[in-house]
């Protein structure tokens, strides 16, 4: 195997018996091992169906301090049926077993960040401990004709239709979020209707020393709005709150929601956007999928203002805003600090 294929799958790397991690994926880590009186802390749980029939005002409140406090809820009766989710792992896990030259098709090509694999940008670099499968999923025109067409038929379906559903799902919460609660007018936020989605696949292997990778480099979502699924019900997800990492633990079934850069930018810095990271362990592989949500690429992205609430951050257009996220590489959150108005 070639060393950039190597670099490409942990997958294959541990298929040999390592004692030790190679110093590729070696990084210092601030892990908390002192403990802290945040730490038994969790986030707060949002009931879709509460939202949207019951007790819509109470909820509502939830949510809205969910997103100011925290950036980041479970969501517990989303919808989403428990055969569409069982579907969704028996593929998802199917699809990674396949034989690397199967993935290998689908590998990420020279100058782009879309397929399968790790993004390189200087042989230095250090990799995380996971093996990921990025594509841009909507508009169809942006879809990558040997990604999502090319994939095996039946997973292919399976996550068209979750994506789907979830599209209804994040319209919900974006309609709430910033219609019914900040009031901003629909023609601002109905930019998520068929606006941008993608959707990352991330394949964990256990590791021998987990303490010294890092699964996924901390990072907040460039996007508008994501739900994570923790596919095999692993936990491994840590968000950083007052300095401090904290492990997410998630019900079964639940999906993990976060704000992400743009509704922090539209919400003018009233919902966070907040640092999260991917840890892994030595026994068990995990899986996750997360699916991300941003406006149109022909809109306009900006905070929502008034004269008493003067912009935080900059406008920009969103096919500039994507064009420029992507020729960075995940850092903390430095793409938002450039959008701020200084
Ligand atoms: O796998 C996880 O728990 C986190 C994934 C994530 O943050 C991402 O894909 O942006
Ligand atoms: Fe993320």
């Amino acid at each position: 195997m070639a060393s950039s294929e190597a670099a490409l799958s942990v997958q294959e790397l541990i298929k040999k018996p390592v004692s030790s991690v190679p110093e590729r994926y070696i990084v210092k880590l601030d892990h908390n091992h002192e403990p802290s009186p945040v730490q038994d802390e969790t986030i707060p749980t949002i009931n879709l169906k509460n939202l949207i029939h019951g007790e819509a005002t109470l909820e509502l409140q939830k949510l809205d301090s969910a997103c100011r406090d925290w950036g980041f809820f479970q969501l517990v009766d989303h919808g989403i049926s428990q055969l569409v989710l069982e579907t969704l792992k028996d593929e998802i896990e199917g699809f990674f077993r396949l034989p690397l030259e199967e993935k290998m098709k689908y590998k990420i090509r020279a100058g782009d960040v879309e397929g399968y694999g790790a993004v390189i940008i200087s042989e230095d670099q250090k990799l995380d401990w996971g093996d990921r499968f990025f594509m841009i999923t909507n508009p169809l025109s942006r879809r990558k004709p040997y990604l999502l067409p090319e994939l095996p038929s039946s997973l292919r379906s399976i996550l068209e239709l979750y994506i789907a559903e979830l599209q209804n799902v994040a319209m919900t919460i974006v309609g709430v979020l910033l219609g019914k609660v900040l009031k901003i007018e629909k023609r601002e936020w109905e930019v998520f209707e068929d606006g941008m989605q993608s959707v990352r696949m991330t394949y964990y292997p256990p590791c021998p020393q987990p303490d010294l990778v890092m699964g996924l480099t901390a990072h907040s979502d460039a996007t508008g709005i994501t739900f994570l699924n923790q596919v095999n019900g692993v936990h491994g997800l840590q968000i950083k709150k007052h300095g401090i990492w904290i492990p997410v633990n998630v019900s079964s079934n639940a999906l993990v929601v976060n704000i992400g850069d743009i509704l922090e930018i539209m919400s003018n810095g009233l919902y966070k956007s907040v640092e999260h990271r991917a840890t892994v362990n030595s026994e068990k592989e995990r899986i996750s999928l997360a699916v991300f949500f941003a406006p149109k690429f022909e809109s306009e992205i900006g905070p929502s203002v008034s004269p008493t609430n003067p912009p935080l951050y900059k406008k920009i257009q969103m096919e500039k805003y994507v064009e420029d996220f992507f020729t960075r590489k995940l850092n903390g959150k430095s793409y938002l600090e450039h959008m701020k108005i200084k």
